[in-house]
């Protein structure tokens, strides 16, 4: 059998005094889309920087394609092929779509003395353009600077740019918060089928959202947190949106009572 993409056991977690997590249980499978759920306070958050390395956890592991690890940023992460998507927070606001696209990915181009060192700026948006296009997204033009984005429009670019670095990785995990928070009718179509793209190609993808319609529509499983702890794990097929809701809110008992 092969292993979880991503595995947490037993993750504890406490600000201060404060415990936000504990003895959290959780995996997601190579092309699995696992929605995270839970009300406000519940832990998503948490738990999502815990699996980005953003927070290191108070006691647990991690294992990444059955490989125990220790994030100690989110560089250790992404390294590992862990991808989050921080919605619009990351980009470069000045720049245009393409280079944000891509940051960490610059194509250089000979100078007139031979030297590398120029970028090239028309070979960036050819590549990008072509990238979002295999993705299946529209935004603006490419020469648009971030900044002159809807807030949809740049959630948008930040998914895609997400998307496109884990892509070429077989092994990839996308961590997606609220990806459809900004987003309209078009857009939340768009990003539905950009993630059952991605999970077609393999990627495991962990969607935190309070978005239920859109977890029905692209999560094979939910896993419910209710004041830091797991109190549901399921597949959407043999659930249904009432009971999902009674674990969210506390008026359904635990599946682990
Ligand atoms: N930096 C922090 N310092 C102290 N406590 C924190 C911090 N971040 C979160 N908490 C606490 O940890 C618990 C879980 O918070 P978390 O943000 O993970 O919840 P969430 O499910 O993502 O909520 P929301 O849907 O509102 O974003 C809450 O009790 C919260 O107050």
């Amino acid at each position: 059998m092969t292993s979880p993409a991503l595995e947490l056991s037993g993750i504890d977690m406490h600000y201060g005094y404060v415990g936000a997590l504990a003895g959290i249980d959780f995996h997601v499978n190579p092309g699995e889309v696992v929605g995270l759920l839970g009300d406000n306070g519940a832990g998503k958050s948490t738990l999502l920087k815990v699996m980005s390395g953003a927070h290191r956890p108070s006691g647990g592991t991690i294992r990444v394609h059955g490989k125990e690890v220790q994030f100690h940023s989110p560089s250790d992460s992404a390294d590992a092929g862990i991808q989050m998507v921080y919605q619009d927070l990351a980009l470069v606001d000045p720049q245009d779509i393409s280079t944000n696209l891509s940051i960490g990915r610059e194509i250089l181009r000979k100078g007139p003395l031979g030297w590398l060192g120029f970028v090239d700026r028309k070979a960036m948006r050819k590549r990008s353009e072509a990238e979002l296009d295999r993705l299946g997204v529209r935004t603006a033009p490419m020469t648009r600077p971030v900044e002159m984005l809807s807030g949809g429009q740049r959630q948008v670019v930040a998914l895609a740019r997400g998307a496109i670095r884990v892509s070429g990785e077989a092994n990839g995990v996308l961590l997606l918060d609220e990806p459809t928070a900004a987003l309209g009718y078009e857009q939340t179509r768009q990003v539905e089928a950009l993630i059952r793209r991605m999970a077609a190609q393999g990627v495991a993808i962990v969607l935190v959202t309070h978005n239920l319609p859109l977890c029905s529509e692209v999560a094979d499983r939910v896993v419910v947190l209710n004041r830091g702890s797991k109190v549901a794990d399921v597949a959407v097929a043999d659930t249904e949106p009432d009971h999902i809701v009674g674990w969210i809110t506390g008026a359904r008992a635990s599946q682990f009572a």
